[in-house]
């Protein structure tokens, strides 16, 4: 699961034995390792919008999974927004543009967004595949021309887009990456295991703030209409073992709106859809120390 290096402290990641059965892994863990257990991990309280920003601090403001819904959202003051993913229903173009001028309409000093599932039009593979595939599917997306969407995240212009790759903002450091575990074959999906972990294994150590656009095992990734946890094994133990990110924002799983802590980072899970896709959950606010201040 997770190895130290013998001539340096880099630690390894390997491919969980339970990485195929999230809500067995959690079970497991939890009762052999109390891993999701008090005192460390507990929920954690939003800070209020009208609490004032400590000196010293940048205060992020976080939302997902928005879904093309934004019209009516309250947005709070804050410094920087984040987005991680599911802005669209389907990444068609005019979607997009419509998201991009809501960005632009907000005083946010930085917007940074990754992808989610639901923009398919940012998935290449996905979209060369498509025509391959189930047609009759997503029939407004396969209707797209190729010059239509072969440089979608260029109509992007109100905010910094992450995809596998990292920004420094007020000195911190941010990485973003979209993939999910694979669900009925939506964009940026991979099968669980090896796959997941070669994109979590691209995250670079030192990294402040990660944004995926699903859970980690166990952190707000439980789907009651299901009674499963879906969250991505891989990632857990990246976060937790290797990465260890003061937050680690995200979205993906509706029902699982809200944070927690395992007592170093702050998990929070900002979708703002409703799992009936109603766009009623508040942003959330967190303020976090700026790097080398004291
Ligand atoms: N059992 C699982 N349910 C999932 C998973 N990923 C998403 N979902 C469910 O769908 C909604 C909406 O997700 P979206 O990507 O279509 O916006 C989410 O809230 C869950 O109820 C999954 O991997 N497994
Ligand atoms: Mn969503
Ligand atoms: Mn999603």
């Amino acid at each position: 699961m997770a190895r130290r290096g013998s001539s340096h402290s880099k630690v390894t990641i390997t491919v969980d034995e339970y990485s195929s059965n999230p809500t067995q892994a959690f079970t497991h863990y939890n009762i052999n390792q109390s891993r999701f257990q008090p005192p460390h991990v507990h929920m954690v309280e939003p800070i209020p919008y009208d609490a004032p920003k400590p000196a010293g601090h940048t205060r992020f403001v976080c939302v997902s999974d928005t879904h093309s819904r934004t019209d009516g959202i309250q947005m709070p003051y804050g410094d920087v927004l984040l987005h991680t993913g599911d802005f669209t229903e389907l990444g068609l173009p005019s979607e997009v543009k419509k998201f991009n001028d809501w960005l632009g309409s907000l005083p946010y000093e930085y917007k940074v967004v990754i992808a989610g599932n639901h923009e398919l039009t940012f998935d290449k593979d996905f979209m060369a595949d498509l025509v391959k595939q189930d047609y009759y599917r997503f029939p407004s997306v396969s209707k797209l021309r190729p010059e239509d969407f072969d440089n979608v995240q260029s109509l992007l212009t109100n905010c910094i887009y992450l995809q596998d790759s990292e920004v420094t903002i007020k000195g911190f450091r941010i990485y973003g990456a979209p993939w999910t575990p694979w669900f009925n074959g939506w964009g940026f999906n991979l099968p669980r295991g090896q796959s997941l972990l070669d994109k979590w294994n691209q995250i670079p150590e030192d990294i402040d703030i990660l944004m995926t656009h699903g859970p980690p095992l166990g952190f707000r990734d439980w789907v009651p209409k299901e009674l499963q946890r879906v969250g991505c094994v891989e990632l857990l133990n990246t976060v937790q073992r290797r990465v260890r990110p003061k937050l680690h924002v995200y979205g993906g799983i509706h029902e699982g709106y809200g944070l927690m802590t395992d007592g170093y980072t702050t998990f929070i899970n900002s979708s703002t859809c409703t799992v009936s896709f109603q766009p009623t959950n508040p942003p959330i606010v967190f303020d976090l120390p700026n790097p080398g201040s004291s």
